[in-house]
C-alpha cells in the first residue's frame, strides 16, 4: 500500500494491513546472559517465540525478517512453519555487530512495505499497543523511536575511570529502547551511508540522526527492558508466568 493510501486508511479509522515490514533482530551472542537468551527454553517456550507472537499480533504488519545467528536456521524455520507465517518471512543469517544484523535484514525486506520497524528480540514484553503508538508517530513524521523519559540522575564519568566528570540534565535524557518504526527510504538512506562510512552506532535511530533527519520520541512507562544480563533472565520470566509482561 501506498504512503497517501495508508494516510487515508489511517484516518478513516481503517486500520491499513501490510505497510508496516518488520526486522526482529535475534542474531547476538549473548555474552553478557552467558547462555542464548532467545533460543534456550524455558517451559518449552522461548522468549525469541514470546517476542516474535507480540509482534506478529500487530495487524498492520507486513513482511517478516527474521535475523538470527546462521547457526539457528533450523529452528527459527522450524518456529516460523509452527507459526504459520512462512510466506511472510525471510530468516537471514545476522552480523557480527547488531547494526550488521539490521542491514541484512533490511537487504531482505527490499521493495516491500512503506514503512519498516526495528526490534530486538531481546525485549519480549513488547505490546501490541506499543507497537502502534510508534507507529502513530512514524505515520506522522516519518522516523519514531521508543524509549524511557530518565527517572535517575544521570551522571558522566571521566573516560574508563569512576570519577565524576559532571552531572547532565536529566530533563533532556532519555533511555532509548525499541520498536523504531521509520519510512522505508529514510531507514535505507541512513543504513547506506552507516555501511559506507564504517560509523557504528548502538540503535537505528542514531543511523538516521545522522544522516539529518529527526526522530521524535515516544514514551513509554510499561514494562520493555532489554534481557541482557542473569537478573533480567529471571524478572523476564517471573513476569511473564504471572501474566504481568
Ligand atoms: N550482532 C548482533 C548483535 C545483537 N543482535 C540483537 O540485537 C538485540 C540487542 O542486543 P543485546 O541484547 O545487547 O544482545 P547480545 O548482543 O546478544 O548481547 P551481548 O552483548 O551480551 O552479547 C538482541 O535482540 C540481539 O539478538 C543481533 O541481532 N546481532
Ligand atoms: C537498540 C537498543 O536496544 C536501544 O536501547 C540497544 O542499544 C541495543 O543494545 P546493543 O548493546 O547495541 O546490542
Amino acid at each position: 500500500m501506498s504512503l497517501e493510501k495508508t494516510l487515508a486508511a489511517w484516518e478513516g479509522n481503517t486500520v491499513p494491513r501490510n505497510v508496516v515490514d518488520a526486522i526482529l533482530v535475534a542474531a547476538g551472542q549473548s555474552r553478557r546472559m552467558g547462555f542464548d537468551k532467545l533460543f534456550t527454553p524455558r517451559k518449552g517456550k522461548t522468549l525469541l517465540e514470546i517476542c516474535l507472537r507480540r509482534v506478529l499480533s500487530f495487524s498492520a504488519l507486513g513482511r517478516l525478517a527474521l535475523v538470527i545467528p546462521a547457526e539457528r536456521f533450523s529452528q527459527a524455520a522450524a518456529l516460523a512453519s509452527r507459526l504459520g507465517i512462512e510466506q511472510k518471512t525471510c530468516i537471514v543469517p545476522g552480523g557480527r555487530r547488531r547494526q550488521d544484523s539490521v542491514y541484512a535484514g533490511l537487504n531482505a525486506l527490499s521493495e516491500g512495505s512503506p514503512f519498516v520497524m526495528v526490534h530486538d528480540a531481546a525485549r519480549p514484553l513488547v505490546t501490541c499497543e506499543l507497537i502502534e503508538r510508534v507507529w502513530r508517530v512514524a505515520l506522522e513524521v516519518g522516523a519514531a523511536a521508543c524509549g524511557l523519559p530518565s527517572r535517575d540522575t544521570v551522571k558522566e564519568a571521566e573516560s574508563g575511570q569512576n570519577w565524576v566528570r559532571r552531572t547532565l540534565d536529566r530533563s533532556l535524557l532519555w533511555l532509548i529502547q525499541t520498536p523504531q518504526i521509520f519510512r522505508r527510504e529514510i531507514l535505507q538512506k541512513a543504513y547506506e551511508a552507516l555501511m559506507r562510512d564504517t560509523v557504528e552506532v548502538t540503535d537505528d535511530a542514531a543511523a538516521v540522526e545522522r544522516v539529518g533527519y529527526r526522530v521524535q520520541l515516544v514514551p513509554y512507562e510499561g514494562w520493555n527492558f532489554k534481557v541482557t544480563s542473569p537478573p533480567d533472565w529471571e524478572l523476564v520470566w517471573s513476569l511473564l508466568e504471572r501474566g504481568d509482561g
